[in-house]
């Protein structure tokens, strides 16, 4: 029995990567230093591996920003607006700022877009592709990171996104033709991955991982014939390593595992753990004959300790049904923190339930051992499992159960924002420049070095200066900037009984930006008011109306590691009724708009069709149940990142806020059609320009978007905002992009009254 895991993280324990990538873009350190942590935490991830006694350790796994971007580089799809990019640099620093200006833009070049990696909160960069694009192979980032470790004396096997994962996520660059799909370039690329195979077989890897996530969806299932045309094309090569094809993030279906099994390909990866029905499929294709199965059943996208009997008892059952089985993650460990080592400030009862990716090499070593016999360490280990299975009742709280039960169902609320007269309103979605002062004072308010009443004051005084620039730049809704929120999630979690947050936990979110998601343990409930001494303390600064701001119940489960002893569902009911009591009391201290963010309402959509309508059931009474207790005269917004809504266009209207502003800067006002066509009849703020880049929109843009968009609904309904908050902008960036945004507001305006 082998073990192996799909992938690992690669910020480094201490966010190294992070630090170099952002002192290598402030100029503070040369490509040479780049490079040489990267090398650094390969080693040290290599090591790990090999250390706690992995048998198959993926190399490939790291990347600088994205493996999407890097994919994309590899095979030479550079969109040519970049050719421009390296400007007057050469050699590695050259391929380093072409690479970075696909990330991040550069001049008037903007970057590739970003959009979430399945269900998950990682964001790849989607490359774009057109009929004149060339696939070749251009680059040898998983050779030299196979060479590098086979240096250190650590045979690898290199892990690459798959051609059908990496066609289907591609889109087709502005200008292609109607109708034309990446996946028409099948045929092109599979040379260059045959190439690349020879290289690396060359080189001496046995082994080549091909991740083929999207086989976990519909788009990907739809595709069984270029799977098994890809695949048999690699497998039918000659000189090649064995092939691992993997899938995760749910079942692929007969359909595609037959397929599969049709091919030569000769490992064949399968997520249990999304996707228990996997069993039954391979059962359904008679199993995959001498095929290794490589069998994810240590969760990869959670945070609790493996069932190491269940485990065991599903891998019993699968010994049938393939030629070997390999021991593995449902996924790369990516999406979880690294070492719960440093976690002690966790409460020990619910320490002893989690596992962070450290720990889960553990568990598929362990689980590889007992399998190949070595019961002693197994003994201990179910011990300990089975002394920390059911969820203690200190976790469970009676009087939220029972308020729940009473309230039963909530309708929609009535909204009745009108507009009072007033046409194409200005707002900000929340969050203003988190400045390098602020972070720090919260970082010397946690080491202790200022007082609590310090802290409090610096963040008045941000309040302050963010409520007078509002003023002065001529908003007519305004915030107050979340000076306060290390992050819009894990604030509201450490205010919140029933979640845990970590210290070091951090996940990657997207290139250097991470997340250290909560862990939501038990029942929830909220102890004191929230965000309700911030709020009122801004609306005492200003007459104009300051808007609340939460994140709402879906958007906490989908940012944090969830509870798996009950739905989903019913652990929302829990946090909106927590944000039920806070809007009550806000509205209470004379507050008039409150923002519910759903900002993962998208993202958490299940990625089969036929699971949809259960979600959005939830999710909507969840979000109904945390707004239907405003009042008709509070104006409820919220808010939703990302602008891929064509599937949940009719479930914004069933949330029921009066006012709902999304990304759409990238998608030319089309959300504002397809809205007003789902029959959507309350306000719309569609971003009218994109806060992911550094360019400040001019006012013409603006204003030309917002007469787009004033072609699918009428003017008291249309909200101007930018796309998302502002947190990660500068000052310098988002003053003028939002005077620029006020004044293509008046004009339009103007224009209407004249
Ligand atoms: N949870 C979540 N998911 C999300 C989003 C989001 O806002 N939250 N937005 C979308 C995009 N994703 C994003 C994810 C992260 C960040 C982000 O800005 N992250 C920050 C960290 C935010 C944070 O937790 N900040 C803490 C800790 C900051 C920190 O690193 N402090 C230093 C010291 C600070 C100093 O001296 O300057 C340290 O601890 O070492 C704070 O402000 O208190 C980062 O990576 O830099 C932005 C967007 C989708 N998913
Ligand atoms: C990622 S959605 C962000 C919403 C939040 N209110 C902010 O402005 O930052
Ligand atoms: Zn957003």
């Amino acid at each position: 029995m082998t073990t192996t895991v799909h992938g690992y993280p690669r910020i480094g324990p201490d966010r190294e990567l992070k630090r170099a990538c952002e002192g290598y873009w402030a100029g503070r350190i040369p490509a040479g230093e780049l490079d040489a942590v990267a090398a650094r935490l390969r080693r040290g991830v290599w090591t790990e591996l090999s250390a706690a006694g992995i048998d198959e350790i993926p190399s490939n796994t790291f990347s600088y920003y994205d493996h999407m971007l890097d994919t994309a580089v590899l095979f030479g799809a550079v969109p040519e607006r970049f050719a421009g990019a390296a400007g007057g640099a050469e050699g590695r620093e050259a391929e380093l700022r072409t690479y970075f200006a696909m990330a991040r833009g550069s001049g008037d070049a903007p970057p590739l877009e970003m959009t979430k990696w399945f269900d998950t909160n990682y964001h790849y960069l989607v490359p774009e592709l057109s009929p004149t694009t060339r696939p070749r192979l251009a680059g040898t980032k998983p050779l030299s990171e196979f060479t590098q470790a086979k240096g250190l004396g650590i045979p690898t096997h290199p892990v690459l996104v798959g051609p059908l994962t990496f066609l289907l996520l591609a889109k087709p660059a502005a200008g292609a033709p109607e109708g034309w799909r990446p996946l028409d370039l099948l045929d092109e690329l599979i040379p260059c991955y045959a190439e690349l195979l020879a290289q690396l077989s060359a080189a001496g890897a046995a082994v080549v991982q091909l991740d083929e996530p999207v086989l976990a969806t519909d788009d990907g299932r739809a595709e069984v014939a270029a799977l098994e045309r890809a695949y048999s094309a690699l497998g039918g090569l000659a000189d090649r390593p064995e092939l691992l094809v993997s899938t995760y993030f749910g079942a692929i279906g007969p359909g595609a595992l037959d397929a599969l099994k049709r091919t030569p390909v000769e490992r064949i990866g399968l997520d249990l753990v999304s996707g228990p029905e996997s069993v039954a499929d391979i059962a359904a294709v008679s199993g995959l004959g001498d095929k290794t199965l490589v069998a994810g059943v240590v969760d990869g996208r959670n945070v609790w300790r493996c069932d190491i009997a269940a485990a065991l008892s599903s891998l019993g059952a699968l010994l049938g049904l393939a030629g070997r089985v390999t021991v593995s993650t449902s996924c790369s460990l990516l999406h979880v923190p690294i070492d719960l080592a440093g976690e002690t400030g966790l409460d020990p009862v619910l320490r002893e339930r989690l596992a962070f990716a450290r720990q889960k090499v553990d568990e598929v070593v362990l689980l590889g051992r007992a399998l190949s016999g070595g019961g002693d360490a197994l003994a201990a280990e179910l011990d300990r499992a089975r002394a920390a299975a059911p969820a203690p009742a200190s976790f469970r709280d009676p009087r939220v159960r029972a308020r729940l039960d009473a309230l039963g169902d909530t309708p929609a609320r009535v909204g009745r924002d009108a507009g009072d007269g007033q046409v194409l309103r200005t707002t900000t979605i929340g969050s203003f420049p988190q400045t390098a002062d602020v972070r720090r004072a919260r970082a010397d308010h946690r080491a202790g070095r200022i007082t609590t009443g310090e802290y409090e004051r610096r963040m008045r005084a941000e309040i302050d200066r963010v409520i007078a620039l509002q003023e002065d730049i001529g908003l007519d809704v305004l915030v107050h900037g979340e000076p306060e929120r290390n992050d819009m999630v894990q604030y509201f979690a450490e205010r919140l009984s029933g979640f845990a947050t970590t210290r070091g936990g951090w996940v990657q979110s997207y290139g250097s930006r991470c997340v250290r998601p909560p862990i939501l343990y038990g029942d929830v409930s909220r102890p004191e008011p929230l965000t309700v001494d911030w709020i009122t303390y801004a609306q005492s600064r200003t007459d104009r109306p300051v808007k609340g701001m939460l994140t709402g119940p879906v958007t906490m489960l989908a940012w944090s590691f969830v509870r798996d002893d009950q739905p989903l569902g019913d652990t929302a009911r829990q946090v909106a009724l927590a944000l039920r009591d806070e809007i009550a009391d806000l509205e209470r201290a004379g507050i008039r708009h409150v923002q519910v963010d759903e900002a993962a309402l998208r993202e958490l959509l299940p990625l089969r069709g036929d699971r949809h309508a259960a979600y959005l059931d939830w999710a909507i009474a969840a979000f109904r149940l945390a707004t239907s207790g405003a009042a008709a005269s509070t104006t409820v917004h919220t808010h939703m990142c990302y602008s891929e809504f064509g599937r949940i266009v009719g479930a914004i209207e069933a949330l029921g806020a009066d006012v709902t502003s999304v990304e759409a800067a990238r998608s030319h006002m089309e959300l504002v059609g397809d809205l007003a066509g789902a029959g959507y009849r309350r306000g719309i703020g569609p971003g009218v320009y994109d806060i992911h880049s550094p360019r400040v929109p001019s006012v013409a843009e603006i204003e030309a978007a917002l007469r787009s968009a004033l072609s699918a609904v009428e003017p008291h309904r249309l909200w101007v905002n930018p796309d998302c908050g502002l947190k990660t902008r500068d000052y310098a960036q988002a003053e003028p992009a939002l005077r620029n945004m006020v004044e293509a507001a008046r004009r339009v305006r103007a224009d209407l009254a004249g």
